[in-house]
C-alpha cells in the first residue's frame, strides 16, 4: 500500500510510492466525476452575480467559489492546507486551531500553483462534458411531462448538491497535479548534473525531455480507460452486468469513458509536467554557485 501520509512514509521520495499515489488518485478523480454527473450543468452556480443572495451574504463571488470559500475556511482550521499535498482554491483562509504537525522538508520551497489553471479548465470543459447525460435525461423527462424551452433542461437546481461534488473533483484532481513537484524532486535528487544546467539556462523544453515518461503515459490512459470502463458499469443485484431486453451488456454507463481518457491526456499529464517543470526551473533559487556546484556531485 502506498501511503500519502507523510508523518509516518519512510521514503517520501521514492518514485514507486508516488506513482503508487497517482495511481490511487485516478480512483477518486473518476468517482467523483461519477458523482457530479448525475447532476445537470447547472451553469448558475459557476457565474458571478448569478445569487444575488450570496450579494446579501456580502459574498461577491460564484456559488462555486461561495462553496470553495467557506468548505476550505473549515478545512483550514483543521490544518487541511499545512500538509505538503494540499493547495487551496480561495485565499485569505484562517490560520489552523492547532498547533502545525512537523512535516519532514521533502520539497525545496516554491510557490508553484496550478489552482487557477484547473478551476477555469474544470469549469469551461470538464462540466460541461460530464454533465450531457444527466442533462439529456432531463430534458427527456420534462418532455415527457409535456414541459418543453430548452434553455432549462441544463439546469435542475440542485446547486448544493453540484457545487459540494465540484469542490470534491476540483481538490483531487489539484492534489494530483501537485503531485508533480514530488516527482520533480525525486528526479532532480536521483541525477541533479542533469538538471541543473538546463535550470540555469531556463531551458523549459530539455528540462520537459528529462521529466517526460512516455511509457509510463501510455500504460496509465491504458489502465485508466479500463478502469473508467469498468467503474461506469451498473450492476444487477446479484453483481452481473446489467443486460437490456434483448440481453446485452448495458454500456450506457454512469460517465463517458473516453471523457476521463481525453481529460487526462490532454490537461491532467501536461499539466502535472508543467508543474515539474515550473518546480524544478525555482530549484536553485536562492543556492550560491558553491552550492550548486556540490549539489552537481550528488546523487542518491
Ligand atoms: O510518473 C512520472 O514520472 C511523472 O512524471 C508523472 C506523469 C503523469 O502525469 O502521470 C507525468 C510525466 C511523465 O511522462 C509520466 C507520468
Amino acid at each position: 500500500m502506498q501511503s500519502q501520509n507523510f508523518m509516518v512514509v519512510e521514503d517520501p521520495l521514492s518514485l514507486d510510492r508516488i506513482r503508487g499515489v497517482l495511481t490511487r488518485l485516478e480512483d477518486t478523480i473518476i468517482f467523483s466525476l461519477i458523482e457530479r454527473a448525475q447532476f445537470a450543468h447547472n451553469a448558475r452556480i459557476y457565474q458571478r452575480g448569478a445569487f444575488p443572495e450570496l450579494n446579501a451574504l456580502g459574498f461577491q463571488g460564484s456559488w462555486l467559489e461561495w462553496f470553495l470559500k467557506e468548505i476550505e475556511t473549515f478545512h483550514a482550521k483543521a490544518r487541511r492546507y499545512t500538509s505538503p499535498d494540499e493547495y487551496p482554491f480561495s485565499s485569505d483562509l484562517p490560520d489552523p486551531v492547532l498547533a502545525p504537525l512537523k512535516f519532514p522538508e521533502i520539497l525545496y520551497p516554491n510557490s508553484v500553483n496550478a489552482n487557477p489553471s484547473i478551476l477555469s479548465f474544470y469549469i469551461r470543459t470538464i462540466v460541461p462534458r460530464i454533465t450531457r447525460r444527466a442533462t439529456m435525461a432531463l430534458a427527456a423527462s420534462k418532455r415527457a411531462n409535456g414541459i418543453t424551452g430548452d434553455e432549462e433542461y441544463e439546469d435542475d437546481g440542485n446547486y448544493g448538491s453540484a457545487a459540494t461534488i465540484d469542490v470534491e473533483v476540483l481538490q483531487s484532481i489539484s492534489k494530483r497535479v501537485h503531485y508533480g513537484k514530488f516527482v520533480s524532486e525525486s528526479k532532480f535528487q536521483d541525477n541533479p548534473a542533469a538538471f541543473i544546467h538546463h535550470i540555469q539556462n531556463r531551458n523549459r523544453a530539455a528540462l520537459e525531455g528529462l521529466i517526460t515518461k512516455p511509457e509510463v503515459e501510455r500504460k496509465l490512459l491504458q489502465r485508466l480507460e479500463k478502469k473508467a470502463a469498468t467503474y461506469a458499469q451498473d450492476f444487477a443485484p446479484d453483481g452481473e452486468f446489467k443486460r437490456d431486453a434483448n440481453g446485452n451488456v448495458d454500456v450506457t454507463g454512469k460517465i463517458d469513458v473516453d471523457g476521463v481518457v481525453e481529460l487526462y491526456e490532454s490537461f491532467i499529464i501536461p499539466l502535472t509536467k508543467e508543474v515539474e517543470v515550473d518546480y524544478l526551473l525555482n530549484r536553485l533559487s536562492g543556492l550560491s554557485q558553491e552550492d550548486i556546484e556540490k549539489l552537481k556531485h550528488t546523487a542518491t
